[in-house]
């Protein structure tokens, strides 16, 4: 009996006109049959399925690309593109392909980048884009149009969309700017305005869900793995030495764990999603003191959420946040160095230790994307593209299972993309660190 599949809606524009594509007019495109994505055409959400054991109804998403008919004149279109939140490398490509995608795939020429996030859109000057002005903008990290945290004002940002008259709205961010763009997507639909609203998941800490995984993340573990090399240099170069760094990851290990399965100098990785403890019978002390003894060194990676709540702090760093709400965490790596220290003078008094942190912080993010996240913002760039110039509106472009779908935007920005530490992927860290299960010796500690 074949199973029943759900398919997840996208909503569309309703007062638009068909018209055909202009990709069939496009001297550089032939379309062939299969060039154009239909309705029927999706993506399943789960390609890995216990079938004797299969009887719930399997959810797909909408394939995203170029479809058929589109619902835009061209020359009406007056198109904004935003950054929000935290860097992210290859933003600047997106903006670039955003710009290049809609100028020579559809003839689009109204294009603006709007300044600083959403606080621009009602506090700066939108800047008119084209081909030529983001030519290079791919080979620059960070995003030129500028980003920010807080002063999202959802009524004056849509009183912006209205009286600009942007009738499409591109918002590249993460979790947060998400949420954001539900908000705007709600309120343009209340006051029924004609305006396609498409978010762009980016983050450095791969915490959105749904999607295979977010663009830039990639670099950033690959530029993680300098700070490793470096801490495992210095720590192999002294007597009883520890090399710590400290990696992006408010909430998400993602960086940490990909960084230390593809290191192999890890001898321990510390994330947010996993509670751990020091003193004791399975705890992070004996393992280390284990391990110097054996190797004469030891390499810990910490993601700079993990163990927040292990370090003492004062009313006023309890209560802060930054402009967005998010918590304002204190520094693992510094209180690290210091409890290490504090441990090994108790412990061996008078013999030789050393720890060298370092925290590569802004440098895995404020680079330009490498070759794969390219190529990926690209797509993710095409992808909404054709996904707004369909007529489609309240809706995430990204890949599920290899293909690029669309997501409702709701669905995505609800969705937290965390590390699963009973999965078979940290079963794999923790076989190539060795690390103590600090979960299971947790249960086994008298209290
Ligand atoms: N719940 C929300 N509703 C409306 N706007 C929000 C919400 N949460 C955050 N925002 C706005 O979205 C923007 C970005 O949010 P935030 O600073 O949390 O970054 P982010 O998008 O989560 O990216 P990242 O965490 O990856 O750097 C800010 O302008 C913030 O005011
Ligand atoms: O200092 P900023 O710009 O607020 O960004 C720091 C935060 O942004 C992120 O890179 C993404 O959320 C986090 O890993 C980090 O905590
Ligand atoms: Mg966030």
């Amino acid at each position: 009996m074949a199973t029943a599949t759900s398919i997840r809606k996208i909503p569309s524009l309703s007062g638009l006109h068909h018209r055909r594509n202009p990709l069939e007019e496009n001297t550089f495109f032939h379309p062939s049959n299969s060039f154009y994505v239909t309705p029927s055409d999706v993506i399943l959400s789960q390609v890995a399925y216990d079938f004797s054991a299969d009887s719930q109804p399997r959810v797909a998403y909408h394939r995203a690309g170029p479809r058929q008919e589109i619902m835009y004149e061209p020359s009406a279109v007056k198109a904004a593109i935003v950054t929000c939140g935290g860097l992210c490398p290859g933003m600047n490509t997106v903006i670039r392909e955003l710009v290049v995608g809609l100028w020579e795939l559809y003839g689009v020429r109204e294009i603006y980048g709007i300044p600083a996030g959403y606080r621009g859109f009602y506090s700066m000057e939108a800047i008119k884009l084209n081909p030529k002005l983001v030519h290079t903008w791919h080979k620059k990290g960070g995003t030129v149009l500028a980003t920010s945290r807080g002063g999202f004002n959802l009524y004056k940002i849509v009183d912006a969309i209205q009286h600009n008259g942007f009738n499409q709205v591109y918002i590249i961010g993460g979790d947060g700017t998400m949420r954001g763009a539900v908000e705007i997507f709600k309120e343009v639909s209340r006051r029924k305005l004609e305006v396609g609203i498409t978010g762009i998941p980016k983050t450095v800490d791969n915490d959105v869900g749904i999607i295979d995984r977010s663009f830039g993340f990639q670099t950033a573990v690959e530029m993680a793995q300098e700070a490793i090399s470096a801490a495992h240099v210095e720590a192999e170069s002294a007597v009883n030495g520890i090399g710590l760094v400290k990696l992006m990851g408010r909430s998400t290990g993602h960086i940490a764990l990909h960084a230390t399965l593809s290191s192999r100098d890890v001898d321990c990785c510390l994330i947010p999603e996993m509670e751990f403890y020091l003193e004791g019978k399975g705890g992070l002390f004996e393992f280390l003191e284990k391990r110097i003894k054996e190797h004469g060194h030891a390499v810990l990676v910490v993601a700079e959420g993990a163990g927040q709540e292990m370090i003492p702090r004062n009313e006023s760093q309890k209560q802060e946040k930054d402009e967005s709400g998010n918590a304002v965490f204190l520094d693992v790596g510094v209180w690290f160095k210091s409890v290490l220290k504090e441990w090994w003078e108790r412990e061996h008094p008078g013999e030789l230790f050393t720890v060298k942190y370092i925290d590569p912080t802004y440098m895995i993010r404020a680079v330009p994307a490498n070759a794969t996240d390219n190529l990926y913002c690209t797509l993710l760039a095409h992808s909404a593209i054709h996904g707004v110039m369909a007529g489609f509106t309240g809706f995430v472009s990204g890949p599920i299972n290899g293909n690029y779908a669309y997501i409702p935007l709701e669905e995505v920005a609800q969705t937290k993309n965390e590390v699963n530490t009973s999965d078979h992927k940290w079963a794999w860290v923790r076989s190539v660190t060795n690390q103590p299960d600090f979960e299971k010796n947790f249960k086994g500690q008298t209290p």
